[in-house]
């Protein structure tokens, strides 16, 4: 099949089980050769070939994507343009190191983000970095240079990476068992789970509930003279797929103004489109609550490693000479690639296909929560939505291991999903952008499907 036929074709399966004889054998292989905490089994796919929203496995088995490597495919797999552009940028060079010689990419890329990214101020600054988790350490490292302030306030649910500084703000305890001492001065405050607030509480009540916790570190963790910056994912990802509510928002904008703490938006994986937005951050500040900081990774380069913070001057040039930079930061090739998706997105409005699609997908997740009470709270913002399972609607007990059959079921019908949210009971819509009517069609009938078999079982 070409690349071509495979962006408009349905999910298919050619083999009767996932894996294929194919797959198997570069899994047992894996097995050997790759360390056991990256070995997990509940994808049991190995992949040949994507295109658009589809990928096709080694088997011949045909996937409808609905994880996007984890909102990094935005534009979908190996777009053309984006392939040209790194085509192009390779036959001419693949590295300099910036801060010894200057390529283009990089400060052309650096102003089309300083034109878009909303955050607060006009003269606008961007360095670019590797990876999710080093965007947000390098916002914290600014951060502290600007305020000259060594706290840090994260929320619960969080999710900002896997370096020292990143693991001690992320939430999940798993992630960081043995890996300590991590840097001291962070606290942590309740993310605004309304859902989830105290039984009894309206939504203004819960949210003032959430305001009070966060006010709570100041008097018992650290007086906000301390504190540099709070870190705030504007959709929680791994936490659940929650977004942070406007009036709580508002809140921590003024909380961070009255107390010269800088707020910074990690836009990492919700950036780039998938909010209906191109970044959600244009929500706060059309609320008036623009945050300081804005990173963003996964998406930005279609898959190429690259990521960005981006702040006013001011913050930017505090950081001293020697404190940020490394050897791929900003990479050539990255940076191309970054500029060819910037154009796609822009010029075929991908925030508006995340709008499109985010308004189907929600209706029949909706639909889906009346007719099985096993679905609890369905969220979402443009093209970012989870769906929760619970035991039972009333208690809200999570049901993990009906949201593991679900995604076993789809996997064998040709449906790629991923779970999230500290119980692993929500499950994630991520797909590609790029994803046909008929392709959406086709997936909320094989997670309908799923689901009930998940039920039944
Ligand atoms: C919100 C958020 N921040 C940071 C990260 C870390 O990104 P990376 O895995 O590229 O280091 C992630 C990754 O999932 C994320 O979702």
């Amino acid at each position: 099949m070409t690349t071509a036929e495979l962006a408009t074709a349905l999910p298919e399966i050619v083999t009767a089980q996932v894996p294929g004889p194919k797959s198997k054998e570069l899994l047992d292989r894996r097995d050997e050769a790759i360390p056991k905490a990256l070995c997990g089994k509940t994808y049991p796919i190995c992949i040949k070939q994507g295109s658009g929203a589809m990928f096709e496995d080694l088997d011949g088995n045909k996937f409808l994507d609905w994880v996007g490597g984890v909102g990094v495919l935005n534009i979908g797999y190996s777009n053309p343009e984006v392939i040209e552009a790194v085509k192009k940028q390779t036959e001419k060079y693949f590295h300099t190191i910036f801060n010894v010689y200057v390529h283009d990419g990089y400060v052309t890329l650096a102003e089309r983000l300083n034109e878009i990214m909303p955050c607060k101020g006009d003269k606008k600054k961007t360095y670019f970095a590797n990876s999710g988790a080093e965007c947000d350490e390098n916002a914290i490292k600014i951060a502290k240079a600007f305020t000259k302030r060594s706290g840090v306030i994260c929320f619960t649910g969080a999710f900002h990476g896997r370096t020292n500084l990143t693991m001690a703000l992320t939430a999940k305890k798993a992630y960081a068992i043995g890996m300590g001492p991590f840097p001291a001065g962070i606290f942590r405050a309740p993310y605004p789970y309304v859902y989830r607030a105290p039984k009894g509480y309206t939504e203004a009540e819960a949210i003032q509930y959430y305001i009070d916790e966060l006010q709570k570190i100041f008097d018992e963790g650290a007086p906000a003279s301390e504190i540099a910056c709070m870190i705030v994912e504007p959709f929680q990802g791994e936490g659940g797929f929650i977004p942070a509510p406007i009036e709580w928002v508002k809140a921590v904008r003024k909380i961070c103004d009255d107390n010269g703490i800088l707020m910074i938006a990690d836009e990492v994986q919700c950036g780039n489109c998938r909010t209906g937005k191109y970044y959600a951050s244009e929500y706060w500040a059309e609320a008036g609550a623009a945050p300081d900081i804005i990173t963003t990774a996964k998406s930005l380069g279609a898959g190429l490693p690259i990521s960005a913070i981006t702040a006013r001057a001011e913050i930017m040039d505090a950081a001293p000479a020697g404190t940020i930079g490394g050897t791929f930061c900003g990479n050539p090739v990255s940076c191309a690639a970054a500029l060819a998706v910037m154009d796609v997105m822009k010029r075929d409005d991908y925030a508006g296909k995340a709008r499109h699609i985010g308004e189907v997908v929600m209706k029949r997740y909706k639909e889906l929560q009346e007719k099985y009470p096993v679905i609890g709270d369905v969220r979402g913002l443009g093209a970012m939505i989870g769906i929760e399972l619970v035991k039972d609607k009333e208690t809200k007990e999570p049901a993990t291991e009906l949201a593991a059959r679900l995604i076993q079921n789809a996997i064998q019908k040709g449906l790629l999903l991923e779970n999230c949210g500290t119980a692993g009971n929500v499950v994630r819509f991520l797909a590609p952008l790029t994803m046909t009517d008929e392709q959406m069609e086709k997936g909320l009938e094989i997670f309908e499907a799923s689901l009930k078999e998940a039920m039944e079982a």
